[in-house]
């Protein structure tokens, strides 16, 4: 589950039942009478969704009972992963626009989605009519007109932006119908292999589509080829591991390295988000790699280079910008970035940033400037070649051997521009000469370099 997903800590259905009578009426108790109800009954499932709506978000539900019944935790996974990745492309206080493409009878992410986030508004788009109307009705109930722009479409495209005034979207996202056929989806049923969220039977109509969800995509990916920056994060929730493996090779065939991926488990139900971006942003490693096993072959290129050094922070922090220093790289540190002050040691925790508009570092560079040149007239534009960031972090070994020694994690992220090699070989030069100021005394790295 995303750390900030407030069902880390399930519902306490107890209290639920007690402030609720609607819901009281499915709760039961178990041999060790712990409060529960049956996830296999639609009515209760569909009556915990509206129960924790109102609870923990004061949102108003109705949805007919032949429609898709949205679980509450599950969905707000996908809905943090998204304000993570559009943190770095928005600021906290202009509108936000967001499309979520086949919202549904519940319109849940738009709900959910500007329950969360007062600036967020959202284009939500479905194919059917009658969930549509149900939408309107939430909407409505909800007093998110406003905020909330419901749209029919009756194209065969998947994101009818063009239908709507022009204006640019910091995402879009979508949980699309899964199954290619009614039988593939009669299968999946009768060896229930329905996700939770379907338990609430939901008619057909809703989880086909011709081609499966591969298609679905694959069909977003191809709108976004065209449209490009005018969304800066095309995403979509996955609900089959095979899908993965064969929209990360779309992404790849047309040449898009700047894709994100991440697995949404919530009890048993494992379900996967993917993003991508023609934008230069280049989002946490905490939020663009799954950490499972499984999904290794296909993890998005590193944005973040680790390894530990035998120092404390602060005698590292003055090695690292003294090197940036000489090779003309401009560094601000993070006022922010002081967690902790200790005595003994300085920081326990430092950051700084910085953006880089010229080459410094190569030998062509610094023969250049060695014999006196101007390398700023190198400089072509106004945008940077690139930004990063570097954190170093405290850490105590604590294995027997070293017990009570300091070491300092450094992390050199790559946070912005569109060449890759730019920046490996900045941090490859910076890695060099650290080598040479700590004698080789790294000891060891945690990730893989791709290209050392
Ligand atoms: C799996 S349901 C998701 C509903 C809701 N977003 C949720 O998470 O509970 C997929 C939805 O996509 C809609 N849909 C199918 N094709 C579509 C298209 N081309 N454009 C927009 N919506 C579509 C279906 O009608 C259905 O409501």
């Amino acid at each position: 589950m995303h750390p900030r997903n407030r069902y880390i800590n399930p519902p306490d259905f107890d209290v639920l039942a007690f402030k609720y009578p609607t819901f009281r009426k499915h709760v039961r108790y178990d041999k060790e009478n712990k409060a529960c109800i049956d996830f296999h009954d639609p009515d209760a499932v569909r009556e915990l969704s509206y129960t924790l709506l109102k609870h923990d978000f004061g949102l108003y539900l109705e949805i007919p009972n032949d429609a898709l019944c949205p679980m509450v935790p599950n969905r707000l996974n996908y809905i943090h992963w998204i304000e993570d990745l559009i943190c770095d492309v928005v600021s906290s206080t202009e509108d936000v626009y967001g499309i979520d493409i086949g919202t549904g009878a519940s319109c849940i992410y738009p709900l959910l989605g500007c329950a969360l986030n007062a600036n967020w508004k959202f284009l939500a788009t479905d194919t059917h009519k009658r969930l549509l109307e149900a939408a309107m009705n939430n909407v409505e109930k909800n007093n998110l007109s406003d905020r909330i722009t419901l749209l029919l479409n009756s194209s065969n495209r998947k994101l009818p932006i063009d239908d709507v005034p022009e204006r640019d979207y910091a995402f879009c996202m979508c949980n699309p119908p899964f199954y290619e056929s009614v039988k593939q989806y009669e299968t999946a049923t009768a060896n229930k292999k329905l996700p939770p969220s379907s338990t609430c039977t939901s008619s057909q109509d809703q989880m086909v589509t011709p081609g499966g969800e591969y298609q679905f995509i694959k069909d977003i990916l191809e709108e976004s080829l065209v449209f490009r920056k005018r969304i800066s994060w095309y995403t979509s929730m996955i609900g089959r591991l095979e899908t993965v493996d064969l929209i990360v090779a779309e992404l790849k065939k047309h040449k898009i390295d700047n894709f994100v991926l991440t697995e949404f488990v919530q009890g048993r139900t494992r379900r996967w988000g993917i993003g991508w971006s023609f934008g230069n942003q280049r989002p946490p490693m905490s939020i663009s790699q799954p950490t499972s096993r499984k999904l290794r072959h296909v993890k998005p290129p590193i944005s973040e280079f680790v390894t530990t050094w035998h120092t404390n922070p602060t005698s590292l922090y003055i090695a690292v910008t003294s090197i940036l220093t000489e090779a003309h790289v401009t560094y601000q540190r993070d006022s922010d970035s002081v967690v902790e002050e200790s005595n003994d040691s300085g920081d326990d925790n430092i950051l700084c940033s910085g953006a880089v508009f010229v080459e410094t570092w190569s030998r062509k560079a610094r023969r250049k400037i060695a014999a006196g040149e101007d390398i700023t007239l190198d400089i072509e534009t106004d945008q940077p070649l690139f930004k990063y960031a570097i954190r170093l972090e405290k850490s105590i070994e604590e294995s027997t051997e070293a017990q009570g020694e300091m070491k300092t994690k450094l992390t050199v992220s790559w946070v912005w521009g569109d060449n890759r090699n730019i920046f490996e070989s900045f941090y490859l030069h910076l890695k060099r000469r650290l080598d040479e100021k700590f004698k080789k005394q790294k000891i060891d790295k945690q990730r893989v370099n791709p290209v050392g």
